[in-house]
């Protein structure tokens, strides 16, 4: 057992559940922008059909600048909690806060990526990424490609501007649909297993870049995946989801420098621990 922390819910400790007056040390010490409290969202089916527990009693806090990964099985309702906090889903009970108020709805301060790329056919890749900048109707024609033009060069899409969607790889759609939220520079980047659907290769070189993308700017990003490997590749944070009924079982910082590789001793040492954990949570996905 080495000496990195993690928090509970009830204060500092090891991952053995023991308890520590060690401090976390480099992690951004940002104030606190997200904040549940016994956060719960029940789903009523409109055909008669019993309500949907989805979210049962979770609490947890996300610091400004943060990498923050939700992390649970297939199931336990990280994704109900992302659209929460991007004000999608309305909460059913408990807290939601963003900076220190209830969220009330969506918000252009918010950005989200789906693991299914939603992109305009019909546009290029510069089109599409040009896309959300219109939309916000803050900038002249001239800023706005200027901008696009930044984030083609900053996601790897150079050389593609005058593509359409349907010519590109899964990866290369899925680029274009991080650059065109990024470029509207949302304080928040709400992410839901953006690269689940992409081969091992491709989302090995996403992760990466991402990790790149996330020292360099200043974003909040939460970022929902059932990976061990890829939450401990990304995250400043990972908070642990229980199966169903959810709840947060721990929520521990991830101190390791970054660019992070995969064989890491340090990162296979995190993976084993965190799965030992998730263990003790048994789940029957053995994705989990
Ligand atoms: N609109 C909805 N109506 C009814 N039930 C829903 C709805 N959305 C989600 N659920 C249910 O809520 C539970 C949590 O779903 P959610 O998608 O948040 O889980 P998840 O942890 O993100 O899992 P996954 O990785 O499989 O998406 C699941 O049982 C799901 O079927």
């Amino acid at each position: 057992m080495n000496a990195r922390t993690h928090e509970t819910e009830g204060g500092l400790g090891t991952m053995d559940g023991s308890v520590t007056p060690v401090q976390e040390t480099g992690l951004a010490a940002g104030p606190i922008v997200v904040e549940a409290r016994n956060l719960r969202k029940v789903f009523t089916p409109q055909d008669g059909n019993p309500p949907v527990v989805a979210v049962e009693d979770v609490s947890f806090q996300i610091r400004r600048g943060e990498f923050t990964v939700l992390l649970g099985p297939s199931g336990c309702g990280k994704s109900t909690t992302l659209y929460m906090i991007g004000g999608f889903e309305k909460v059913s009970g408990g807290e939601l806060m963003l900076h220190g108020k209830p969220v009330a709805g969506p918000g252009p301060d918010r950005g989200i990526v789906f693991q299914d790329f939603v992109l305009f056919p019909w546009r290029t890749v510069l089109g599409n990424i040009m896309f959300g900048l219109e939309m916000m109707r803050r900038f002249d024609r001239a800023e706005i490609r200027a901008r696009a033009e930044h984030y083609v060069q900053h996601l790897g899409l150079a050389g593609f501007e005058n593509a359409y969607p349907s010519t590109l790889s899964g990866g290369m759609k899925q680029r274009i649909a991080i650059a065109r939220t990024l470029a509207t520079e949302p304080e928040f980047m709400l992410m839901d297993e953006p690269f689940a659907a992409l081969d091992a290769q491709t989302r090995d070189r996403l992760i990466a870049d991402l990790s790149r993308i996330a020292g360099e700017q200043n974003t909040t990003f939460v970022f929902v995946t059932h990976d061990v490997r890829e939450a401990i590749r990304l995250a400043d944070r990972i908070i642990v989801f229980s199966p169903r009924p959810s709840r947060v079982v721990q929520s521990i910082p991830v101190t390791l420098p970054r660019p992070r590789d995969s064989y890491d001793p340090r990162l296979l040492e995190i993976d084993r621990e965190l799965r030992s954990l998730i263990g003790r949570h048994a789940s029957d996905d053995p994705a989990f």
